[in-house]
């Protein structure tokens, strides 16, 4: 048991895939849940839950929200809405309702309003992942040292968000709160641009020819393998990322598209100081992050 952590009596992970089952699995290597339930539309997912023991009761039926005290919604952004008006009547008198999505904005938008006003709806984010889905890729250290992002609406009841913020960090995560706009211009930089960047490379090269898309795969130990396992990611989850996180990306790109449109100026013409300065730049900030997550 997590030291001063009160544990949650039944725990319904709203899908069951890769972060529901991770977050199911660290619960409980923590001990912060007595009982943990899974709700998901897959049937070959309930079975792999049940079967690998993520969850003690696991279907497709909402009523199994009846008597949880913490709802963890797990599915992907665009059917976050769906899914909350499905277990919304059968929610009890105080539970705290969160999700894991990696847009915060829409869900808000989405899950707020279909929610009873006797629930306590604090939306979230793990910045955690891999590119795996489905319940046989979730693992408890998943969290471990990783940040969580917390994103409560102003007048959310503290004791709520106090409570949800000690499940994540029993399950390991460092814990930050901030407003939903700033957590979907932020992730639109460091997470949704790599992504759409990945999935381009990747795209790209593919539509190439038939001998060269052979050499793609002989020589992807370089940069480009690191972009293959990122756009390798699951195609609806991504899809309604960017689907979700419209304003935010498209400015982004449009930025990106600025500095591509410089770079490529700079070879053009052979400035090779523009260059160097600009890889020296980036260099740093590489070294930085490594720097910041050894501190
Ligand atoms: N994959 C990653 O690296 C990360 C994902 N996230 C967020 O976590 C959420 C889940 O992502 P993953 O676990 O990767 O996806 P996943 O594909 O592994 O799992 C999603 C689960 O939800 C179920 N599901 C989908 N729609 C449903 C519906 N309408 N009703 C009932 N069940 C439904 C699926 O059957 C599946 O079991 C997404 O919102 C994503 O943005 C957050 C951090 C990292
Ligand atoms: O696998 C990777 O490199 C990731 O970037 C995982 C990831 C994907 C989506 C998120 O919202 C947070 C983390």
């Amino acid at each position: 048991m997590s030291a001063g952590v009160a544990p949650f009596e039944r725990v319904l992970i709203a899908g069951i895939g890769l972060i529901g089952s991770s977050f199911a699995l660290a619960l409980r290597r923590a001990g912060v849940a007595k009982q943990i339930v899974a709700f998901d539309h897959t049937p070959a997912h309930i079975d792999e839950a049940l079967h690998l023991g993520i969850a003690d009761e696991a279907g497709n039926d909402p009523a199994l929200a009846a008597g949880a005290d913490l709802v963890v919604l797990c599915v992907p952004v665009g059917a976050c809405g769906k899914v909350a008006a499905k277990l919304a009547p059968h929610l009890s008198e105080g539970a705290i309702v969160t999700d894991v999505g990696s847009v915060k904005q829409a869900v808000i938008r989405d899950v707020a309003p279909v929610l009873p006003p006797h629930v306590h709806f604090i939306a979230g984010h793990p910045i955690a992942g891999t590119e795996h889905s489905g319940p046989a890729a979730g693992f408890a250290e998943l969290f471990d040292g990783r940040h969580c992002i917390l994103t409560p609406a102003e007048g959310a009841n503290p004791e709520a968000v106090a409570r949800l913020q000690t499940a994540w960090e029993a399950v390991g995560s460092r814990v930050t709160i901030m407003s939903a706009e700033h957590h979907d211009r932020v992730l639109a930089i460091t997470s949704h641009l790599p992504h759409l960047i990945a999935y381009t490379i990747v795209g790209t090269a593919t539509d190439l020819e038939e001998h060269m898309q052979q050499e793609v795969i002989k020589y992807s130990a370089g940069g480009f393998r690191d972009f293959t396992r990122i756009a390798a990611s699951d195609p609806v989850m991504w899809r309604d990322v960017f689907l979700n996180n419209r304003e935010a990306v498209l400015e982004m790109l449009g930025r990106l598209h600025e500095d591509l449109g410089l770079l490529a100026r700079a070879i053009r013409i052979g400035d090779g100081a523009t260059l160097e300065e600009k890889f020296a730049t980036t260099r740093a900030i590489r070294r930085g992050i490594i720097a910041a997550k050894q501190a």
